[in-house]
């Protein structure tokens, strides 16, 4: 399977009369890693809950040829498209092997999956591999570190074969070396496959994104390279504005 890209035209969501998400065009390439950024309330989390099937949206969603709108949130996440919430969701009872092993899961019955495991499935090789924790495969879920949790779930994406990864604040509350370890993974994973990361944390842009969108108040404000975007007039206005803790954003 090859990576598709992601095409949104004229999304458009509303709760109640209240427009969260209003017309809103986003392409990302295959091998992209597009941060969406704005302040609070912009429908960052909203433009990803249409996109993975959580919320009724009207416009178009098109991931690689095939349009997602109006699919279930299970065939959506058939289709590849993967998301991590802000909190990892991972059975923090069983082992990381067996985490993997359930993402993998079909065609895999309850036995296989939780008796002690010799052979490890070339995908979830890789996936331990790529979210290093291969020497951690016995290791409980729950008494992992919060980087590792957080990289366990990304890894349950990978082996389910996500080829269109959503990640909503992937380096919130981690240390500098897990944020560094995050965004080395973010390019792995991007080799071949698309990436939209939600986030507010500047310092991470700047290191690993290479292009950013920043919404606000559920329109497309700016896009383009960290360098075009943090030079936009219109986005120093907005984060000035209504956001001065994330000001730091628009200082070359
Ligand atoms: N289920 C809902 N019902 C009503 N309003 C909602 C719902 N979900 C989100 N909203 C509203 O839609 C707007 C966009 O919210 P959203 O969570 O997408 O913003 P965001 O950019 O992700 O913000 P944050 O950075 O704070 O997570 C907000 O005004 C929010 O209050």
């Amino acid at each position: 399977m090859t990576a598709g890209g992601l095409s949104i035209r004229g999304l458009r969501v509303v709760f109640d009369g209240f427009v969260a998400v209003d017309g809103v065009d986003l392409d990302v390439a295959p091998g992209d890693i597009r941060f969406l950024i704005g302040p609070n309330g912009a429908g960052k989390t909203t433009l990803v809950d249409a996109v993975t099937g959580l919320v009724k949206a009207s416009g178009s969603v098109r991931f690689g040829e095939t349009e997602l709108l109006g699919r279930d949130v299970h065939r959506i996440a058939r289709l590849g498209v993967g998301r991590t919430f802000q909190t990892a969701a991972l059975f923090e009872e069983l082992t990381v092997l067996q985490n993997l092993d359930i993402a993998a899961g079909a065609g895999r019955g309850p036995w296989t999956m939780l008796r002690t495991r010799r052979a490890v499935p070339d995908d979830v090789a890789f996936a331990l591999e790529a979210i290093g924790l291969a020497g951690r495969r016995d290791t409980l879920a729950g008494t992992l570190a919060h980087g590792q949790k957080q990289w366990l779930e990304i890894g349950m994406l990978l082996v389910q074969n996500a080829r269109l990864l959503l990640l909503d604040e992937p380096v919130a509350g981690m240390s500098h070396e897990e944020r560094e370890a995050t965004g080395e993974l973010l390019g792995k994973i991007a080799a071949d496959r698309t990436v939209v990361v939600i986030e507010h944390d500047m310092d991470f842009l700047r290191r690993f994104a290479r292009t950013v969108t920043v919404l606000h108040a559920g329109k497309v404000l700016s896009e383009g390279t960290v360098a075009q975007v943090q030079a936009d007039p219109k986005v120093q206005e907005v984060y000035l504005g209504h956001a001065a803790a994330e000001s730091e954003a628009v200082e070359a």
